[in-house]
């Protein structure tokens, strides 16, 4: 439907290499949904035609109702956050998360109060004029949050963004994942390797196979699923 929330691959093909993927499937707006799968299932791949970094064969790409697939990502309704965070080095934290909101730095008045909110709102107030280098790197990934949080779109693309901190981090973030989401009500699209992550974040997930999506459904009953070996052998690990 041109009007429905959310997010529709309607037959998506792409061939990387000898890696053939077709994606088929329809995600609900405004809940925090796992990307999962073996290793070289096609996450990435995933979030990266969702984001527009690689574009299909064949197929489009729809976000609430907007057909993307031939939008550059830059205009696309998404904002991003990536296991490396991507922080220049030699920029202080507010210019970081200004970043966010204007590429040329063109920033008013109200934008700077929005970067101080976003950096108070990961548990970094008063970091603005620290450089990347002198944080944690759960500081960082949280500088990383509050530029994706002050662009301010509706849908959040994550790419294992806790997989390089420890995991008492790792759980920090996700409850500051969740706290975020449930004040801001966007669309989350999380891919994760860890089960418990998943468990402890997600409310729908979506089980990739060899490229393709074989199960996207509600946490509940993508826990129960008992037809896909390959899923158990995850929620396994
Ligand atoms: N540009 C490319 N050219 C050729 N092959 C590619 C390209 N991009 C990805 N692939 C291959 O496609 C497969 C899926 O890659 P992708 O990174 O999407 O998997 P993944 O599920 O995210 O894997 P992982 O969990 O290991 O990160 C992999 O085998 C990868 O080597």
């Amino acid at each position: 439907m041109a009007d429905a929330r959310g997010i529709v691959m309607a037959d998506v093909r792409l061939t990387l290499g000898t890696h053939d993927f077709r994606f088929d499937c329809d995600l609900p707006a405004g809940r925090i949904i796992a990307i999962t799968g073996p290793s070289g299932a096609g996450k990435s791949t995933f979030l990266n035609l969702v984001a527009g970094f690689d574009a299909p064969d064949s197929g489009t790409i729809s976000i609430d109702g907007h057909d993307v697939t031939a939008l550059h990502p830059a205009v696309r309704p998404v904002s991003l956050v990536f296991q490396d965070n991507n922080l220049f080095a030699h920029l202080d934290l507010f210019t970081n998360v200004g970043l966010g909101i204007s590429p040329s730095l063109k920033l008013a008045a109200d934008d700077r109060q929005r970067i101080s909110e976003a950096l108070a709102n990961v548990g970094l107030a008063g970091f603005e004029r620290r450089l990347p280098g002198t944080l944690s790197g759960g500081e960082r990934q949280r500088a990383a949050f509050a530029r994706a949080l002050v662009r301010d779109r509706p849908l959040l693309l994550l790419d294992e963004p806790f997989a390089a901190l420890d995991p008492s981090l790792r759980a920090g973030m996700s409850d500051l994942l969740k706290l975020l989401h449930l004040k801001t009500g966007n669309t989350v699209l999380i891919v994760s390797h860890d089960p418990k992550e998943v468990r402890r974040l997600a409310d729908y997930a979506v089980f990739l196979e060899a490229g393709e999506v074989r199960l996207a459904a509600p946490i509940e009953a993508y826990l129960e699923h008992r037809g896909i070996p390959a899923l158990q052998v995850f929620l396994q690990h």
